[in-house]
């Protein structure tokens, strides 16, 4: 066929280097940008084929998030919106290690297993971040979409979420909102600006936010979008982009890690709430510094609390009897699951690691609020759900306590964007909740008390000798190693450890928590030793934290 002609001759200027293996891992193809022309084109080709499969439109987002400047990425967005599927994740490493001459049968291969139908017309959206690699690499996509004959639209610069929610306006024909950035912003500032309208007695401190961008692309679209917000929120962005570097010492992931304030921000005072963007802004954390200095981080598991807490609230008064959940990994503070499941009396469930397992588990209830600890997350409600709503909302026979609950659930759908987590939705989402509960970030914080916590990697020789179950808090193997930690365990108050192997760093990942930060980074510690010795360790020995 003509189009597997092109592909020859265009393949030859995206050439793979000898040797190179990458995996699709939990966020798609990720190292140094140096290595990634061939793997871009590649998915150009993949997304054309996955667009003929689904008869729909496929995003492409070219990103590396939260890591380093010189690193970038590349991710593939489903026709919903969602992650691209586990087996086109298959079909995407495959086709990315297919050395040079083997290509074509590579792809033929995809197109025969999956009864591609050639003749179909594909549509693929492409996006990309402020690196300076992106601009090429986005182009090389573009390059792999043409040469099978599928058709293109480049969105340049915005953050993963647009994307996402572009892919899902586009295959739900608009109802989602309109495909466009004016559309997005039009969308979520209208629902911000109706949900806070009766907050009237909102002071000057309450409508204003202090934003770091992570030198990233959040902070180019939040500036986009500034006017779209009325001066209902003010926003003072710090690392816009204009100076520092992207994610350097800033930025959500920082943060989270560092347990302190970006770099590049201004004084921030006591009781200023502020927030951090990642890199390709679809992570928020919050924190803020009291009178005495002492940082406060207010994470995912925070966020979902907040959010569900409020849903719930609206539910009853609304008098809407649908099932809501929250849904956590094994990450997720256990003083966060306590006061869900004993105070809040909310169902939580527990995923292995990676926003794709906690969308699904969110898709089983009529409303999921999912959370990664790190600050990935958002609220899917159900069709029915959302109908249920919307009839309440309409109904002209119902009291005004049920009436104004109505009202609010239906612009609260409207303000999250239910395709990923996006740091600009649930930023909105989270400001017009403390708005309409006249709540300061302290307040909110004090909602439940982290239990102190560490996390910690150790290096092995192979980390897929460890295998996990019950959402990966349990080891399976190596023999002994869940006995050892459940030892361990039982010397510490209020303790819970379990390990892992990463899913995008060479590493097993150590996680502890107790009732006294020093008891935690004890027992992190002692895992730590206990993964070294019975998981074939590298290097010296983990020293203690003290
Ligand atoms: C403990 C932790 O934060 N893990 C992160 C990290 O996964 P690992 O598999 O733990 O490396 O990167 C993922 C992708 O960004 C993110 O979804 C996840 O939450
Ligand atoms: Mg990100």
């Amino acid at each position: 066929m003509a189009e597997f002609q092109e592909i020859s001759k265009l393949s030859a200027l995206h050439p793979k280097p000898a040797g190179l293996v990458l995996q699709y891992g939990t966020s798609g193809f990720r190292t140094n940008a140096k290595q990634l022309d061939h793997i871009m084109f590649r998915m150009g080709l993949l997304a054309t084929v996955r667009s003929k499969k689904t008869k729909a439109t496929i995003g492409v987002m070219v990103t590396a998030s939260h890591n380093p400047e010189e690193d970038n990425g590349v991710k593939l967005v489903d026709p919903m919106g969602e992650m691209v599927t586990q087996d086109w994740e298959e079909h995407a490493t495959q086709l990315a290690n297919a050395d040079q001459e083997d290509l074509l049968t590579a792809l033929k291969n995809i197109i025969e297993k999956e009864a591609i139908n050639m003749s179909q017309e594909a549509n693929v959206f492409v996006g990309k971040d402020t690196r300076s690699s992106s601009a090429s690499l986005s182009q090389a996509v573009l390059d792999g979409v043409s040469a099978l004959g599928g058709h293109s639209k480049d969105y340049g610069l915005v953050t993963t979420p647009q994307l996402h929610y572009m892919v899902c306006c586009q295959n739900t024909q608009g109802k989602y909102g309109e495909a466009t950035v004016e559309g997005y912003y039009t969308k979520f500032c209208q629902a911000f600006i109706q949900l806070t309208k009766n907050t009237s007695n909102r002071t000057d401190d309450q409508k204003h936010l202090c934003l770091d961008g992570a030198n990233g692309i959040g902070a180019l679209k939040v500036r986009e979008m500034e006017s779209h917000l009325k001066k209902e929120l003010q926003i003072s962005l710090n690392n816009d982009g204009s100076k520092g570097r992207l994610n350097h010492q800033c930025g959500a992931d920082y943060v989270k890690v560092q347990q302190k304030p970006p770099t590049g921000a201004h004084r921030i005072n006591p009781g200023e709430r502020c927030c951090s963007f990642d890199g390709d802004a679809d992570r928020i954390v919050y924190y803020y510094t009291d009178s005495e200095g002492t940082f406060h981080l207010l994470d995912g598991d925070k966020m979902a609390t907040l959010i569900s807490t409020f849903l719930k609230e609206l539910l009853t008064q609304a008098g809407l009897d649908l099932k809501i959940a929250v849904v956590q990994t094994a990450y997720a503070n256990g003083s966060s699951t306590h006061y869900l499941e004993n105070t809040m009396k909310v169902l939580v469930r527990c995923t292995k690691t990676g926003v794709k397992h906690l969308h699904h588990v969110a898709q089983e209830f009529d409303v999921g609020v999912y959370f990664e600890a790190n600050g990935h997350g958002t609220v899917l409600f159900s069709k029915a759900a959302e109908e249920k709503i919307q009839q309440l909302a309409e109904d002209t026979n119902v009291n005004d306590e049920r009436k104004k609950a109505a009202l609010l659930l239906r612009n609260t759908i409207n303000v999250i964007n239910q395709t990923v987590g996006d740091a600009i939705s649930d930023m909105l989402l989270i400001e017009a909740i403390l708005a309409i509960k006249g709540m300061t970030i302290q307040q909110w914080d004090t909602i439940y008390t982290d239990l102190p916590n560490r996390q910690l990697k150790v290096k092995v020789a192979d980390r897929r000798v460890i295998d996990t179950t019950d959402a990966e808090r349990r080891a399976v193997t190596p023999a002994g190693l869940q006995e050892a930690i459940d030892n361990l365990v039982k010397k510490y108050r209020q303790a819970r450890s379990f390990v892992r192997p990463s899913g995008t760093e060479d590493v097993v990942r150590v996680y502890a928590e107790a009732d006294t930060q020093e008891s935690a980074d004890a027992l992190a510690h002692e895992v730590s030793l206990a993964v070294y010795r019975l998981a074939g360790g590298v290097g010296d020995e983990p020293k203690p934290l003290h």
